[in-house]
């Protein structure tokens, strides 16, 4: 899925990497972060390859497809549980926790702790979105994350000058991304579909 914006040729799945495999390679405590995104990755996919391929070819085409077609639930959860909107609202809520996460690893130093980070930055964006369980057991899974070098390693990028430069490239787009999809959600009144 692509987004219509400064840079034409910025699509979702270049910003985006494995997330699952990144998150299984921090530990099955991260399983059911990792089976949510993927899982929800997979709903887009699929109308992306479905018969209705050509709607989904970028967030807007979507967005103007199940809303003149009447495909999205609006005010409660009714018969679109599944909605591609829906769908992509709460992975673009994911995307806000990520650009605060690896800004703040960006800006951090070698004795930050990156749990603490993580948990900021979720506290920030996410978890307002959250009912408590889910918050608790997110809180839990943090505190499990690997220190800042080991996490960098884990990264594969390079040394850690290497990552905090790699970040500063793609923290932009992550932000460029991110106020392209609440522009067009929030001109749709849909920032809250249920
Ligand atoms: C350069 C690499 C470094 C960064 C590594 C990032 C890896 C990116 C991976 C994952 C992003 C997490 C995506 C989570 C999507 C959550 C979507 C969501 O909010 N789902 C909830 C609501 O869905 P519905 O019930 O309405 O369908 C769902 O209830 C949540 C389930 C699971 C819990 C989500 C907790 C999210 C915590 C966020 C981050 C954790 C990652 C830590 C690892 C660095």
């Amino acid at each position: 899925m692509k987004y219509f914006c400064s840079r034409n040729s910025i699509k979702g799945k270049e910003l985006s990497f494995s997330s699952g495999l990144f998150l299984n390679s921090l530990g099955s405590v991260f399983g059911f972060i990792s089976k949510d995104a993927v899982s929800k990755i997979q709903i887009l996919v699929n109308y992306m390859n479905g018969e209705n391929a050509s709607h989904y070819a970028t967030v807007q085409s979507m967005v103007k497809y199940e809303l003149d077609n009447n495909l999205v639930d609006v005010n409660k959860k009714g018969s679109h549980p599944e909605s591609g909107c829906r769908t992509l609202l709460r992975l673009h809520r994911a995307l806000r926790w990520l650009e605060l996460f690896l800004d703040r690893l960006r800006t951090s130093t070698e004795d930050s702790k990156t749990s603490a980070l993580c948990a900021e930055a979720y506290n920030e964006s996410l978890a307002q979105h959250h009912p408590w369980m889910i918050r608790k057991a997110a809180g839990m899974a943090f505190l499990v994350l690997p220190g800042r070098q080991t996490f960098f390693e884990v990264m594969n990028v390079g040394p850690p000058e290497q990552v905090v430069a790699k970040l500063g490239e793609a923290l932009p787009l992550i932000s460029e991304v991110y106020q392209i999809t609440e522009d067009l959600y929030a001109q749709h009144n849909m920032l809250d579909l249920p």
